[in-house]
């Protein structure tokens, strides 16, 4: 069973300024992805993406096991190159960006956090490797992601629900205005995963970010997705769901 966080996740009340986030900032443009086009050498599927995320949006991306959710995210993150097609982040493509250099975080089901680490470690990866897990700038993501006693503890000694939120926490500090969410909820049950979900879709407006949400919970779309795109035969369009 999973454990209960030990205070209630990102409470307004407790969490520091938004200065205290000097490598943050508000202002975050259009990701625009433009007749992407992309096939597997060995593949026999021609993708065709197309697909607009405003700033502090997140946008649902549905479709069948195999339909391209996976393709999608690896040709934003940089893990593969498209045929042709663009994506844009204030007019401007990242397709030249290696995929370190890219304005892109990803949240997984899980992996998300190096086990052999403290949680103040991993969260100190998201300002580069030279970074100490007492820096007051992790201190306070910690903090904010209701994490602040467990800052010592290996992340293989935390609950599934806690390494989302140290993995939130780096997310926090790193700041990459596009945010691909991909099934971060899956392993996670109702209660733990309420207060996360909530804190996500806050971080999304607070900080003006892109978010692409791949889930299979309904539950998860509807807390979280103002707009719902699907892949079928290898195509983005953007779809009305029931409410
Ligand atoms: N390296 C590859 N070479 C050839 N085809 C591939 C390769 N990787 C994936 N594919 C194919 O591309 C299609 C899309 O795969 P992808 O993993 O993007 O789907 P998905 O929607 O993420 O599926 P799931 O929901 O099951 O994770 C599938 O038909 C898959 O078999």
């Amino acid at each position: 069973m999973t454990p209960k966080p030990s205070r209630p996740c990102c409470s307004s009340s407790a969490s520091p300024p938004l200065s205290a986030f000097p490598n943050c900032s508000k202002s975050s443009p259009m990701l625009e992805i433009s007749g992407l086009a992309f096939r597997y050498p060995q593949g026999e599927m021609d993708f065709a993406f197309d697909l607009t995320v405003a700033p502090g949006e997140c946008v649902s991306l549905e479709g069948a096991s195999g339909s391209g959710k996976s393709t999608l995210f690896d040709l934003i993150a940089g893990f593969l190159t498209p045929q042709s097609g663009d994506i844009r982040l204030d007019e401007r493509s990242i397709l030249p960006l290696p995929p370190e250099s890219r304005p892109v975080s990803i949240l997984f089901q899980s992996d998300n956090v190096f086990e052999h680490l403290s949680a103040g470690a991993n969260v100190a990866l998201g300002l580069g490797n030279r970074v100490a897990p007492t820096d007051q700038r992790v201190r306070d993501a910690l903090e904010r992601m209701g994490l602040s006693g467990l800052a010592n503890r290996r992340a293989a000694n935390l609950s599934g629900g806690q390494r989302q939120r140290v993995a939130l926490a780096r997310t926090l500090l790193r700041n990459r205005p596009v945010l691909l969410l991909d099934e971060p909820f899956s392993g996670l049950d109702e209660e733990t995963a309420g207060p996360i979900r909530e804190t996500i879709a806050r971080l999304i407006v607070e900080w003006g970010w892109h978010a692409i949400l791949v889930s299979h919970q309904s539950s998860d779309i509807a807390a979280l997705a103002q707009r719902h795109y699907r892949i079928k035969n290898g195509r983005t369009t953007e779809v009305t769901r029931p409410r």
